[in-house]
C-alpha cells in the first residue's frame, strides 16, 4: 500500500466518527502523491505524514452560561491547535449547533496549508463551539462569549494562538470575547483578530475574506483567459464573507443574481442589492424573506436552489458540503465556467471531480478564501507595531496577496505536470513550506 493510502486509513481508524476531517485529509493527501512519492524514503522515517494529521494538542471544554429566562445552559467548547511549524496557531472560532470535535479539526487541517499560501507566518488552529447565537439576546451572546474565553484564555496569547470570526462570530462576539481577555488576562495585545477599529481591529478585515474572493478569482479567470466584468454569477450564503463577495463582484462590473440562508435563497435578476442584504443580515439580523420588501420585484424560494439557476460563476460561501454532484451537473449542464470557493469545503470531493472533468475552472477553498485570515495576519502585524495602516493600505496587500496566491497554486500544479488543477496545486504549494518547516524543526 503507498504511503499516502496507509495514512488515510490511520486517520480513518484513529478518528471515528469524523467524516468531515476524512473527507478534508484525503482531498489533501490524494494530491499530495506526486510530491510525497518523490521524498517517500525520508517523510516515511520522520512520519512527516502521520505527524501532519495528528493536531499539536486539542482543548474540549464546558461552557456554562445562564439564559434570560435565569436557566443554565451548557454547550461545548473547542480549540484545536493543529500545526505551529511555521507560526503561532491561527483559525476562527464557530459558532453553530452542529459543531463538533471532527468538523473543528477538519477546518484546523485546512487551515495549515490555507496559512502557509499567505505566504505570512502563521499556523494551523480552529476552535469554536455548539453553541447557536440564532435567536438569543445580545446579553446570552455576552454571556456564553464571557464563559467560553473564561475557559479558552488559558491557551491562547499574541504570540501563541490567534482567534478570529468563523460561522456565528462576527464582531459582536469577538467584541465581548476580547473584553473577557483582557479582563482576566490583563492584556491588550493583538489575541484575537476582526475586533472593532476602536480597540486594535484592521481596516478591510471585515471585507477581506469576500473581497480577496473575487481577485483571487478575477486573476484565476485571467490566466485563463476570461474576465470578470460582465459576467453572472451565484453566490450562496448571506453572511460576512457572501456579503463582501457579492459587493466586490459587483464593483468589478459582474452581477451576483442569488444569495441564500439555511432556510431558503434568493433570486434577483436585476443583480443583490448589498445595501439591502447588509441592512437584513448585519443590522436586523433578519431571514432572507426580508429581501423582497426591499426588492419587489425579486423572487425568495424555501430550500436550497442556487446551483439551478444559469450563471457563469459559482461562489458557495455557506458552509461545507453544499455544492454536491447533482449541483456541480447542473452547474456544467448551465455553461458555468469557474467555481471558487468562498466557504471552506463546500464542494464534495465527487462535485470537485466533476467540476475539473468537465472543464470547469475551479480555485480551492484554502486558496479562494485565504484573504480573510491573511488580512488577519495584517492585523496582527499592526497590533505588534502598534499602528493602523489605511484601508487601501490593507486592501492593496490583500489583493498582492490573492494574486500571488492564484500564481502559486498555478505554478505548482504546472511543476507536477497536473496544469490547471488548482486542488492539486494549492495543496502542493501549502504543503510544501509546511514540510520544509516541519523537517527543519526536528522530531516536533
Ligand atoms: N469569515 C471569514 O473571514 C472566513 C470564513 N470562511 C468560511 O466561509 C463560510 C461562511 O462564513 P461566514 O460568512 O464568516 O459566516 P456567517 O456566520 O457570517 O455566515 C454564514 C452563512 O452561511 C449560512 N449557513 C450556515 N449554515 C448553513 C447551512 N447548514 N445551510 C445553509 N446555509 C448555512 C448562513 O445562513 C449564513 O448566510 C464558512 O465556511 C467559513 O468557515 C472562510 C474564510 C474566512
Ligand atoms: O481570520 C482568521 O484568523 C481565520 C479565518 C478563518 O477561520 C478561515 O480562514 O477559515
Amino acid at each position: 500500500m503507498s504511503y499516502v493510502d496507509e495514512v488515510i486509513e490511520l486517520v480513518v481508524k484513529k478518528n471515528p466518527a469524523e467524516p468531515e476531517f476524512h473527507q478534508a485529509v484525503k482531498e489533501v493527501l490524494e494530491s499530495l502523491r506526486l510530491v510525497v512519492e518523490a521524498n517517500e524514503e525520508k517523510y516515511r522515517k520522520d512520519a512527516l505524514l502521520e505527524r501532519l494529521v495528528e493536531p499539536e494538542r486539542q482543548f474540549k471544554f464546558r461552557v456554562p452560561w445562564v439564559d434570560d429566562k435565569g436557566q443554565v445552559q451548557v454547550n461545548t467548547g473547542y480549540r484545536v491547535q493543529f500545526n505551529s511549524a511555521i507560526g503561532p496557531y491561527k483559525g476562527g472560532l464557530r459558532l453553530h449547533p452542529s459543531v463538533n470535535l471532527g468538523i473543528i479539526k477538519f477546518l484546523g487541517f485546512e487551515q495549515i496549508f490555507k496559512n502557509s499560501l499567505t505566504g505570512l507566518p502563521i499556523g494551523g488552529g480552529k476552535g469554536g463551539s455548539d453553541f447557536d447565537p440564532k435567536g438569543k439576546s445580545d446579553r446570552e451572546v455576552m454571556a456564553f462569549c464571557q464563559s467560553f474565553m473564561t475557559e479558552l484564555c488559558k491557551y491562547i496569547g499574541a504570540d501563541t494562538d490567534v482567534p478570529a470570526g468563523d460561522i456565528g462570530t462576527g464582531a459582536r462576539e469577538i467584541g465581548y470575547m476580547y473584553g473577557q481577555y483582557k479582563r482576566i488576562r490583563g492584556l491588550s495585545e493583538g489575541v484575537l483578530t476582526g475586533k472593532g477599529l476602536s480597540y486594535g481591529g484592521s481596516l478591510a478585515r471585515t471585507e477581506a475574506t469576500g473581497y480577496g474572493l473575487l481577485y483571487l478569482t478575477q486573476e484565476m479567470l485571467k490566466l485563463n483567459g476570461h474576465e470578470l466584468s460582465g459576467k453572472t454569477v451565484a453566490v450562496s450564503g448571506s453572511g460576512n464573507v457572501a456579503i463582501y463577495a457579492t459587493q466586490k463582484a459587483q464593483q468589478l462590473g459582474a452581477k451576483v443574481v442569488t444569495v441564500s440562508d439555511s432556510t431558503g435563497w434568493v433570486y434577483d435578476a436585476d443583480g443583490i442589492d448589498v445595501d439591502a442584504l447588509k441592512e437584513i443580515k448585519e443590522v436586523s439580523r433578519a431571514r432572507l424573506t426580508e429581501y423582497k420588501s426591499y426588492r419587489p420585484n425579486s423572487e425568495y424560494h424555501e430550500g436550497r436552489g442556487v446551483w439551478s439557476v444559469k450563471v457563469d460563476i459559482a461562489l458557495p460561501c455557506a458552509t461545507q458540503n453544499e455544492l454536491l454532484l447533482e449541483d456541480a451537473k447542473q452547474l456544467v449542464a448551465n455553461g458555468c465556467i469557474a467555481v471558487a470557493e468562498g466557504a471552506n469545503m463546500p464542494t464534495t470531493l465527487e462535485a470537485t471531480e466533476y467540476l475539473q472533468a468537465n472543464g470547469v475552472l475551479f480555485a480551492p477553498g484554502k486558496a479562494a478564501n485565504a484573504g480573510g485570515v491573511a488580512t488577519s495576519a495584517l492585523e496582527m502585524s499592526q497590533n505588534s507595531e502598534r499602528l493602523s495602516w489605511s484601508f487601501e493600505e490593507v486592501d492593496a496587500r490583500l489583493q498582492r496577496i490573492m494574486v500571488d496566491i492564484c500564481h502559486n497554486m498555478a505554478d505548482a500544479a504546472e511543476r507536477y505536470d497536473v496544469k490547471g488543477n488548482y486542488v492539486a496545486g494549492a495543496n502542493i504549494a501549502g504543503f510544501e513550506k509546511v514540510a520544509d518547516a516541519m523537517t527543519a524543526q526536528g522530531i516536533v
